[in-house]
């Protein structure tokens, strides 16, 4: 009998295959990172040829490591970076052009355009959204409009669009050799085009954006069986969940209870709040979002704060100002100084989501002197993730108007105990991390674990949850105050910077 369950984890950074055991712990992983491109400014680029190379590389090394046969896996779960647009011709199997990730810019235009038509909020009341650059709707519109032939091969049925969880079961399903074209509504629900009420694909917003329905995958539920594997290493392997990876860490972290919730912190940061059953639309600049779907149980609601740029402003530091050679040498380096030295680092550099929603907002460092150095904006740059996530528990705090004891995190940037405490200071709240920090991963394993049997139901996974380490606030109010002021200060320099 399968002991195990496998998941698949792609993500803004690196792929990862991770393998679980009953109780939620890692006995098997294998990462590796893609190339990110960029090839204008406020373009975010990848290639899903190397992302489907980058997969079948951690499937093989993960299952290899351990000695582990197909039969050990009761089921896989894919879990992915949400919003990120590939378009593939389906005789072919190859994307007629990159895909288009969840950062970048380039609709900014189309974005105006129709915001000035009926504006920003036209289709918040059905998908839950505000226009915005970041979803995967006007993406599509922009590759059927800019690459050579897309538009007549999509409208004669030759071109498939997906994000990345319906690329990846695609491939894993069989490719152009009968691949499986599907998706569950929390991928569905990030691409503007699913009402979020009837859970299906909406007409009107197709037609406004020029949208062929059928390219289009099936909008399924996150945790049912939607095929299965042919790749070697894990094939007959059913696959049974899909989730976007920021509602995979919802429900990796047991968050199924109305007014539970979790914030993650990788390249961006994401907090989602369980609304239950209802849908709660936000005043204070969040999202309205899916939470999960267990098929033949009512579809779970969640509020939504997106940052774009929180992880990604330390890979910045690392990779185009050089000023650390890893992301691990951000802490040290911050360590070098008290505090920020009077700078704050404003990463609009895809312009500003929630709670602002501004296209047009760019990058801003304020306050430098003379007297700044490299450990300052070192400082500057993890605060400049905390003070973004006490916008977002403002607003979710307001919207919900539940109060949240404490915040559950994971991602990444958790193991940054400067950040976390500063987290801590910042909100006045203690921050929490679990034992099992992969919870994007377990979230996705969760799912295709309860679809095939192996987990009883979702108590069984509470119970596997454990607190590994808590930070609790140690900042004067008057402190704390002050240094949120300027933050708002210098937000505000980063507004209209685009014209
Ligand atoms: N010690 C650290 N301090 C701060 N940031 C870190 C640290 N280690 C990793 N990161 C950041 O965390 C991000 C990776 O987190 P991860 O959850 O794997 O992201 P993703 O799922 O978006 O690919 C990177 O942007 C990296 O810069
Ligand atoms: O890949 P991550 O973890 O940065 O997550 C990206 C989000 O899904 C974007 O909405």
């Amino acid at each position: 009998m399968a002991t195990y369950i496998g998941a698949i984890d792609q993500g803004t950074t690196s792929s990862r295959f991770i393998v679980f055991d009953r109780t939620g712990r890692i006995v098997s992983v294998a990462q590796k990172e893609h190339e990110q491109i960029f090839p204008k400014p406020g373009w975010v680029e990848h290639d899903p040829a190397e992302i489907w190379r980058r997969l079948e590389e951690v499937i093989t090394e993960a299952m290899a490591a351990k000695g582990l046969k197909p039969s050990d896996l009761a089921a896989i779960g894919i879990t992915n970076q949400r919003e990120t647009t590939v378009v593939w011709n389906k005789k072919t199997g190859q994307a007629v052009y990159n895909a288009i990730v969840w950062q970048d810019t380039r609709v900014g235009d189309t974005v105006a355009e129709f915001t000035a038509k009926g504006g920003q909020d036209r289709y918040r009341e059905k998908t839950g959204l505000p226009l915005a650059t970041y979803f995967s709707g006007l993406k599509i519109r922009w590759i059927l409009n800019n690459v050579e032939g897309a538009r007549a091969a999509a409208e004669a049925g030759d071109l498939l669009f997906g994000n990345i969880d319906t690329f990846v079961i695609w491939n894993l399903t069989g490719g152009v050799n009968g691949g499986v074209h599907v998706t569950d509504v929390t991928n569905a629900s990030r691409t503007q085009l699913m009402d979020l009420k009837t859970l299906q694909w909406d007409e009107q917003i197709l037609a406004d954006f020029g949208i062929p329905r059928k390219m289009l995958p099936q909008i399924r539920s996150s945790a049912e069986v939607y095929g299965k594997a042919t790749f070697g290493p894990v094939k007959d392997v059913a696959i049974a969940g899909d989730l976007g990876d920021q509602q995979a860490a919802l429900f990796g972290q047991a968050c199924f209870k109305p007014g539970e919730a979790k914030n993650t912190y990788g390249t961006g940061c994401f907090m989602l709040m369980n609304t239950g059953e209802k849908i709660v639309p936000s005043k204070c600049g969040l999202l309205t979002t899916l939470g999960y779907k267990i098929d033949g149980k009512p579809a779970v609601y969640a509020l939504e704060g997106s940052i774009a740029i929180t992880g990604a402003l330390v890979q910045w530091l690392r990779d185009n100002l050089n000023i650390i050679e890893k992301s691990t040498d951000i802490e040290p380096l911050a360590r070098t100084v008290n505090d920020n030295g009077g700078v704050y680092f404003v990463p609009a550099f895809s312009g500003l989501y929630a709670p602002y929603w501004k296209d047009s907002a760019r990058g801003v460092i304020a306050g430098l002197t003379r007297f700044v150095n490299k450990g300052h904006i070192a400082r500057a740059v993890l605060e400049a993730t905390a003070f973004q996530v006490r916008e977002v528990l403002d607003a979710m705090e307001t919207d919900s108007g539940i109060e949240l004891a404490n915040l559950r995190t994971d991602g990444g940037m958790v193991v940054n105990h400067l950040l976390m405490q500063f987290q801590s200071n910042i909100l006045n709240k203690p921050v929490v991390r679990p034992v099992v920090q992969e919870t994007t991963a377990l979230g996705a394993a969760y799912a295709a674990g309860l679809a095939v049997g192996f987990f009883k139901d979702t108590d069984e996974l509470v119970a596997n949850w454990a607190e590994d380490h808590r930070w609790k606030p140690s900042m004067e109010k008057e402190k704390r105050d002050q240094l949120y002021h300027f933050w708002k200060k210098a937000v505000t320099r980063t507004f209209d910077w685009t014209e």
